[in-house]
Formats: C-alpha cells, sequence, structure tokens
C-alpha cells in the first residue's frame, strides 16, 4: 500500500498504477474512498465495494477544515493515522492519500462549489456553509485522482443526494455509488463521533435506530396515516429521552429532499421519502436516517 502526503506524488502514483493495472486497452478503473478517518466498519464497507468495482483503490483521510463551523468539533474531530493505515492495508486498498491542511488549502480558498435546493434542509440549514465545504473539496479531490467512481455511506444521505447533485450539473465524469448504513449490533449507526459518548448517553442514542425501525409497525398498523402523525410520533419517542436533544426529525421527498404535506397519506405515497434525524446527547450531534 503505497501512503502520499502530497498531490503531485499521487497523482505520478496514479499514473503508474493506472498504466500497469490497464488491461486489454481499457484504463485501470480507479475507485475513491473519501473519508475524515477514524475508520470503522462503516469505511471499511465503502472500501470493500470500492474493491469489488474498481483496479485501483484510493482512500482519503482529511479532516476539512472547511465544513466544519466556528462553534463545531474540528478540533478535537478523532485521528488515529496510524490504526486508519493497518485497517486500509489490511482491507487491500492501493493507496492513502493523507494530505495536510496546507497542502489542500496553501491559502484560504477563493473558489467555493455550491448546490442550491437540496443544501436548503436538514443539515444544510443546521449547519450553514457545511455542505459547501463538502462539495468544494470532494470536487478538489475529485480533480486531484481522477477516480471513475466514488463511494460514499448513506449514513450522510443529504450529502449522497448533494454530490449527486453536483456531479450532474456540472458533468463530472464520476459514477456516485451510495452504500448501505452499517449499525452497530444494538442499531446504532456507525460514526466516528460515537467514541464521544458517554456510557449514558451511548444506550440513549439507541432511540434514534429504534424509532425508525419502529415505523414500519406503526405504519402497518393504521396507526400512524399521514406524514405529519408520523413525524410527531418520532419526535414524541426521542423527546422522551431525557438527554436527547432534537436538532431535526424530518421526512421529505428522496433525494430531491423536498417538503412532503404534512396530510399526505403514507400509503398514497409512490415515490421515494427519507426519515432524517439530527440529535444531540449531550455536546455530540448524531446523525441516522431510513429511506422509505
Ligand atoms: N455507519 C456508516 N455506514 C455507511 N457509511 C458510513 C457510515 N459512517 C460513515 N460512513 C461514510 O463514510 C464516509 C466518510 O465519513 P466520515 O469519515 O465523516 O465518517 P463518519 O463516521 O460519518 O464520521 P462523523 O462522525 O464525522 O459523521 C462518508 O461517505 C460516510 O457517509
Ligand atoms: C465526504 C467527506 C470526506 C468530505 O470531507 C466528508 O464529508 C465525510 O467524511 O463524509
Ligand atoms: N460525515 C459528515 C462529515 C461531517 O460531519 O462534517
Amino acid at each position: 500500500m503505497i501512503v502520499v502526503e502530497k498531490i503531485a506524488a499521487l497523482r505520478q502514483q496514479l499514473t503508474v498504477l493506472r498504466d500497469e493495472r490497464s488491461h486489454e486497452n481499457q484504463p485501470a478503473a480507479v475507485g475513491l474512498v473519501p473519508t475524515m478517518g477514524y475508520l470503522h466498519e462503516g469505511h471499511a464497507s465503502l472500501m470493500r465495494k470500492a474493491k469489488e468495482q474498481s483496479d485501483i483503490v484510493v482512500l482519503s483521510i482529511f479532516v476539512n477544515p472547511i465544513q466544519f463551523g466556528p462553534n463545531e468539533d474540528l478540533d478535537k474531530y478523532p485521528r488515529d493515522a496510524e490504526r486508519d493505515l493497518a485497517l486500509a492495508e489490511k482491507l487491500g486498498v492501493d493507496v492513502v492519500f493523507l494530505p495536510s491542511v496546507s497542502e489542500m488549502y496553501p491559502q484560504p480558498t477563493k473558489t467555493k462549489v455550491k448546490v442550491e435546493e437540496v443544501t436548503t434542509r436538514l443539515c444544510g440549514a443546521s449547519r450553514p456553509g457545511h455542505f459547501d465545504g463538502v462539495t468544494t473539496v470532494v470536487t478538489k479531490l475529485f480533480n486531484i485522482i481522477q477516480p471513475q467512481k466514488a463511494f460514499f455511506g448513506m449514513k450522510d444521505a443529504q450529502q449522497v443526494a448533494v454530490i449527486q447533485q453536483m456531479v450532474l450539473d456540472l458533468n463530472m465524469p464520476v459514477d456516485i455509488v451510495p452504500c448501505p448504513i452499517v449499525r452497530e449490533e444494538d442499531g446504532l449507526a456507525m460514526s466516528s463521533r460515537n467514541v464521544y459518548l458517554s456510557a449514558e448517553n451511548r444506550q440513549a442514542a439507541l432511540v434514534l435506530s429504534q424509532s425508525l425501525f419502529a415505523v414500519d409497525e406503526w405504519v402497518q398498523s393504521g396507526e400512524m396515516k399521514t406524514v405529519g402523525q408520523l413525524r410527531d410520533r418520532i419526535v414524541e419517542q426521542i423527546a422522551g429521552v431525557p438527554t436527547a436533544e432534537i436538532d431535526y426529525v424530518d421526512i421529505l421527498t428522496f433525494p430531491g429532499l423536498t417538503e412532503m404535506a404534512s396530510d399526505e397519506q403514507l400509503r398514497n405515497w409512490k415515490g421515494k421519502a427519507i426519515i432524517a434525524l439530527a440529535v444531540k446527547f449531550g455536546a455530540t450531534r448524531l446523525i441516522d436516517n431510513r429511506i422509505l
């Protein structure tokens, strides 16, 4: 496994690898897994899928400062490069790109990529500027690495919708591959930020996945008939947990992320919808979702 910190070195290595792994005049396909490190099984599932679908797997590990708000956890975001590299190697990653902040931003960026509309609700509303930071860094990674495919987790479902929109609007020649949410055995969606949770809040946080999975029973039994009723029921369930502080509980169309009328009948709804949750437990903000 090759580990590189510099953009120029990465480009050189990829030129060599693409050449070596091309077959029958077909250029080798690069699969990119962009992450902020402190890897867990969620990230591993992305790397495995990338391995299945690409000739060369590139993992990027970069805690991107421009997607964090001024009062967010940039400084304390968990980091463990040694452990991350060992996991990547075990999974057969070919190249790890581990740039410094000054390598990615030698000067404050004067250019940002901004996706409209799908960024206005959910995390886009709670974290102003967050998605501009994400789309800008992802564009830089795409330009640097030029992958044929890029793998993103559905835990960050809005991020998937935003990046798909960006790629479509800007004709970026990359296939975005959404990957399912990986959960702990008890249902908690895996996240690097789970390490912040106290034992009490780790237990309390189960209310997220439990409410998302209770939805089937509530809907099938006829207990919940409309979007508004379902949303209220989920709010009630989460608010019943003393340490839970709701940021949002929303039911929107997916991937357009437009409002659904609160009297929309669940049984009549033909398209895809997302139930998206963001809840703080102490200082830790967790997200989770389900596509219906
Ligand atoms: N539980 C998970 N299942 C599937 N994919 C995941 C999971 N957690 C993270 N990912 C995906 O891994 C990629 C990198 O995410 P990131 O490094 O921010 O990890 P994270 O665990 O989501 O961290 P955070 O705590 O910052 O939300 C993203 O595409 C993200 O959606
Ligand atoms: C896509 C990403 C690596 C961009 O910094 C980040 O938002 C993440 O880890 O999901
Ligand atoms: N996985 C999303 C990255 C962030 O929370 O900034």
